[in-house]
């Protein structure tokens, strides 16, 4: 099995970006125009220096719940992103004109609660990710969900699967061995406080993230063996 990608999600400062990038993660995502209540949202003008800020092979990730197409569309053109992460109300229509008028790859947040429709829009989209929303459709809650529903929902999916929710360095192996999804994605988890990454934690997760099958594979042949 490939070692699990990483997305550090909510990523308010360019120092916070580096430390991410530094630990080994592939994927830094930033949260701009969200109708919730969350320390972890940027303006359009920072999320577009972020984006700015981040190395070669780092994929930048915008993070939104914009429903109106034409709104969304421009967010990608002020922000630069290399892919489109949309929580809440996105439907056929917006995920279709992020495909056709933008380049950024399109990843669909789906309610846990709902993930038995994941397949629903999986001809579309380039990632499918599994989260724990609030009742607004908003991610960061913070809460883990049923993960052997979320990995027998995705069973047959085209897209890559990304597990989202409540993961934290102490459970991110767990989740990575129990779902074998493609991605995880982690936010509140690995922070000091709102908005601002523990650097200590991102680390963990990273390594717990990318070392899960193997750390699993050595406990296992570190058991002694059977008496003959
Ligand atoms: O993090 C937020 O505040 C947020 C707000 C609105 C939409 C999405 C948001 N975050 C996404 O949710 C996942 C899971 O968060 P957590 O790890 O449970 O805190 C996060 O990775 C973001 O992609």
């Amino acid at each position: 099995m490939p070692a699990t990608r990483v997305k550090v999600c909510g990523l308010t400062n360019e120092a916070d970006l580096e430390t991410a990038v530094d630990a080994g993660a592939d994927a830094v995502g930033i949260i701009c125009d969200v109708p919730v209540d969350t320390p972890r949202e940027v303006s359009v003008e920072r999320a577009r220096d972020l984006v700015a800020s981040a190395p070669p092979f780092a994929t930048t990730v915008l993070v939104t719940m914009a429903s109106d197409p034409d709104r969304a569309v421009e967010l990608v053109a002020d922000v630069g992103p290399d892919a489109i992460q949309l929580h809440g109300d996105a439907d056929r229509d917006l995920l279709e004109r992020l495909k056709s008028d933008t380049d950024a790859d399109v990843l669909l947040a789906i309610d846990s609660d709902e993930v038995a429709d994941v397949k629903r829009y999986d001809e579309i989209v380039d990632g499918l990710l599994v989260d724990t929303v609030d009742e607004e459709g908003g991610g960061g809650t913070g809460e883990t969900h049923d993960w052997e529903r979320t990995k027998a929902a995705a069973a047959d999916l085209e897209s890559p699967l990304i597990l989202a929710g409540g993961l934290t360095p102490e459970n991110v192996a767990e989740a990575v061995r129990t779902v074998e999804p493609f991605a995880v994605d982690v936010a509140s988890g690995v922070e000091a406080e709102g908005g601002v990454k523990d650097p200590e934690a991102v680390r963990s997760f990273v390594h717990g993230a990318k070392n899960a099958t193997r750390s699993a594979k050595s406990n296992s042949e570190s058991e002694p063996h059977p008496e003959p």
